[in-house]
């Protein structure tokens, strides 16, 4: 564990290592909820904000400063792999993310580059400055988008409601669809281990469209690619966490890939899955964040009903089950923050 960490409380959890309280952070900490994201926002588009690594790092800090969360979340995105891979990608207001140019044939496949991680050298540069920022205070969370979801996203041109064409592709063009995955995998293996030596305290694996899958082709497209990415890392000391929507079924199989910990979403009973995955396997989650559209007493309440829960478990990680919704209100947030932090086991 890195001597260096002042507060080391995610780390421990992640090892499942006793901690006085679970470690709180949030998936999208840094993003739209907060007044002084848009400060930095009205001023440059999302690519740039993830490309500078000054800014990148404003953006890293801001929770970190006015939430007072545990740890820190790498400012970027999960289609930047898809971008250096020769995906055209754009952000645009309203709409979300867009690729120009969709994948759909032998050739578009055979087009997408695997040597392609000095694309992505700004990504560690910018861990180097946050690094620089947090002097110890937190560790910071370096992540990549798992090859299914990151496959999805090409093929779609973008978000999708019903995956149709990426289901569609596994169905009719599975050789197809397994070399896009494998291209994918490996240029996510190089990544995250890039990110290990700028200098990562722990590493998430976002999936976050797992649950589009059905049991067998779960297996097949997502799960053997998470644990061909996760068995080739550099880990050392350093934890990984599983994420994926669909966990509360998929937690078994994740699971088999060995990452450290398993997060998971707000449908499953967070115990029962602790329980049901290896004795030294953490979890975190798993509060539904439409939890934070509710008042203060509320909230409350529903953190400290899934502490009791956990009560006398190592290895649980305060999260949400997915990421935070561009229109909570901070002082929700701040709130929950604070309730976590005054708790003890
Ligand atoms: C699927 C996915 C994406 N990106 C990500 C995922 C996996 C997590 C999840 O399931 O939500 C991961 C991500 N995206 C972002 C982070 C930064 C760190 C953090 O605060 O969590 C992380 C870890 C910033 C972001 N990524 C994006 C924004 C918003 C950019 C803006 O200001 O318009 C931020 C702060 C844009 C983005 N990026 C993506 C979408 C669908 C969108 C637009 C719609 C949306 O926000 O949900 C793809």
């Amino acid at each position: 564990m890195d001597k260096n960490l002042k507060n080391d409380l995610l780390i421990r959890a992640a090892l499942s290592q006793p901690t006085e309280r679970p470690p709180v952070w949030m998936m999208r900490q840094a993003g739209r909820f907060m007044k002084e994201y848009w400060e930095i926002k009205n001023k440059y588009s999302f690519l740039e904000m993830c490309k500078t690594p000054e800014i990148a790092a404003d953006v890293t800090m801001l929770p970190i400063d006015l939430l007072g969360v545990d740890a820190a979340i790498l400012f970027s995105d999960i289609l930047v792999t898809a971008e250096a891979m020769g995906g055209d990608l754009s952000f645009e207001q309203g709409v979300g993310p867009r690729f120009s140019n969709p994948i759909r044939t032998v050739q578009d496949a055979e087009n997408l580059s695997v040597d392609c991680l000095d694309k992505l050298q700004y990504v560690g540069d910018a861990i180097k400055v946050i690094q620089g920022r947090l002097d110890g205070k937190v560790p910071l969370i370096g992540f990549a988008g798992a090859p299914f979801t990151i496959l999805s996203y090409l093929v779609e041109g973008g978000s999708s409601k019903d995956f149709k064409l990426t289901k569609t592709l596994l169905n009719n063009q599975p050789e197809l669809a397994h070399s896009i995955l494998q291209k994918i995998a490996d240029v996510t293996v190089n990544y995250m281990n890039m990110q290990i030596e700028a200098g990562v305290n722990a590493l998430q694996l976002f999936d976050s469209w797992a649950l589009a899958l059905s049991w067998n082709d779960y297996h097949e497209f997502s799960h053997k690619y998470n644990k061909y990415i996760i068995s080739r890392l550099n880990r050392k000391d350093i934890p990984v966490i599983s994420f994926c929507k669909g966990s509360s079924v998929f937690a078994p199989v994740m699971a088999e890939a060995q990452p450290d910990v398993v997060s998971v979403d707000w449908n499953a009973d967070l115990l029962n899955i602790k329980k049901s995955l290896p004795s030294n396997m953490a979890v975190q989650g798993n509060l539904d964040p439409f939890v934070l559209y509710a008042d203060k007493p509320v909230i409350k309440k529903k953190i400290l009903d899934l502490f009791e829960r956990m009560r006398g478990e190592n290895g649980f990680i305060f999260n949400l089950g997915h990421g935070i919704m561009p229109d909570i209100h901070f002082d929700n947030v701040k709130y929950a923050v604070e309730t976590i932090k005054e708790f003890r086991y």
